[in-house]
């Protein structure tokens, strides 16, 4: 009989970090007593950029491996990998790419019956590089957050990370400063509706964005030591999820508003820099300090308005009125009702997002 996972507080075992560590990536496997057959799962470009390099060292090392590329997250593309391998030879996975690539590696490392797989990040765009959750789409086209398989080891390569189109490393950015709101949409839940509440993965998430707010001026494309100090962000949020056991401290009401956008959205921008707009209106709602986010987000370049987003503000609005829709059952400032469309124009207009 198999564990109820959410009991379980998993984080990965080994995170190895730093410069061209991609090159050391059997050794990683070796240390974490993997042998035999590995699948690669990396996405259409990212397979360029480190999969077909992945594969290659595994395969210069004595690794039996091959490579498949994830075009989509869908439970349809999760099923159908599935499907090819669940009859093969395989000891691990190796996901490599962005958060889509990553997500369906979890879910489909969990369907192969927790085969343990590691987590190789080619942007810091997203915080689910280390944690437990997986966003993806289902039948309908509705994004779901489930859970699924931890990485057991995260290879976060600098120099290649540090050379990833600037704009994923700002979303990553946004993605850490929407804990801010995040937390406080977890502490009203806990005060008005008693929900479960962690103190500590809640101060921790907290602490990841004020610790990277503080450290926005010295954020810059093509240096190193901002994809260090951003991984790191990111590692903490997921870790901070896996505290939780949910996704809580790191998705609140922000977060809503950016699954409503991929929804509605003829030309959804990225997941980070939608949660980065949605964390300003949503300060502003938790009477916050929303300039404090904006200037904060403009100065790594992250989008602070529809315009920046390439989001027609019509959408915007409707995203605002119909967030609450997203997973009702996680209570937000938006509550059960969500916010009127003169209530979703006036606090988009005051913040200057439309
Ligand atoms: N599980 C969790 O806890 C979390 C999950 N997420 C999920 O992650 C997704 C967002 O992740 P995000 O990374 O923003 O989006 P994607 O995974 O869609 O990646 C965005 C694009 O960037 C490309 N890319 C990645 N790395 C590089 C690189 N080094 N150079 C050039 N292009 C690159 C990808 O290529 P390619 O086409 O090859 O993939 C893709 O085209 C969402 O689905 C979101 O829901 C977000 C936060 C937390
Ligand atoms: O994006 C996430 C955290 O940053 C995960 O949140 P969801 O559970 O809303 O998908
Ligand atoms: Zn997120």
């Amino acid at each position: 009989m198999g564990f109820n996972k959410s009991k379980f507080m998993e984080i990965p075992r080994d995170i190895l970090i730093g410069t061209n560590v991609l090159e050391e990536t059997p050794d990683f496997c070796d240390r974490l007593n993997f042998s035999g057959s590995s699948l690669v799962l990396t996405g259409p470009n990212t397979i360029e950029i480190a999969g077909n390099r992945v594969d290659e060292l595994l395969i210069s090392s004595g690794f039996e491996s091959e490579t498949q590329i994830v075009k989509q997250a869908t439970r349809s593309e999760v099923n159908k990998i599935t499907r090819s391998w669940k009859n093969r030879e395989l000891d691990f996975l190796v996901g490599v790419g962005g958060g889509k690539t990553i997500d369906v590696t979890k879910v489909v490392s969990d369907k192969l019956g927790d085969l343990p797989f590691v987590s190789v990040p080619t942007a810091t765009s997203h915080d689910g590089i280390a944690s437990g959750r997986a966003s993806i789409l289902d039948e309908e086209g509705n994004k779901v957050s489930v859970s699924s398989t931890t990485p057991i080891g995260v290879i976060a390569d600098t120099s290649l990370l540090s050379e990833s189109p600037w704009r994923l490393t700002a979303s990553g950015i946004a993605d850490i400063i929407s804990n801010y709101t995040a937390v406080k949409d977890w502490h009203l839940a806990k005060r008005l509706r008693n929900v479960e509440y962690s103190s500590y993965a809640a101060a921790l998430s907290e602490m990841t964005a004020e610790t990277l707010l503080n450290k926005t001026d010295s954020l810059k494309k093509g240096l190193e030591e901002t994809s260090w100090v951003v991984a790191k962000g990111l590692i903490s949020s997921g870790v901070a999820m896996s505290i939780a056991g949910s996704s809580r401290p790191a998705s609140g009401s922000e977060h809503k508003f950016s699954h409503m956008l991929d929804r509605i959205a003829p030309e959804p921008a990225l997941h980070g820099e939608q949660c980065g707009v949605g964390t300003i209106i949503m300060m502003y709602l938790h009477d916050g300090d929303w300039k404090k986010i904006k200037n904060a987000l403009r100065s790594v370049g992250a989008p602070t308005d529809a315009k920046s987003l390439g989001i027609e503000k019509k959408y915007i609005i409707e995203a605002l009125q119909n967030a609450h829709k997203i997973r009702p059952e996680r209570y937000t400032i938006l509550g059960d009702k969500g916010l009127t469309k003169e209530a979703a124009i006036k606090v988009a207009e005051k913040t200057g997002v439309i």
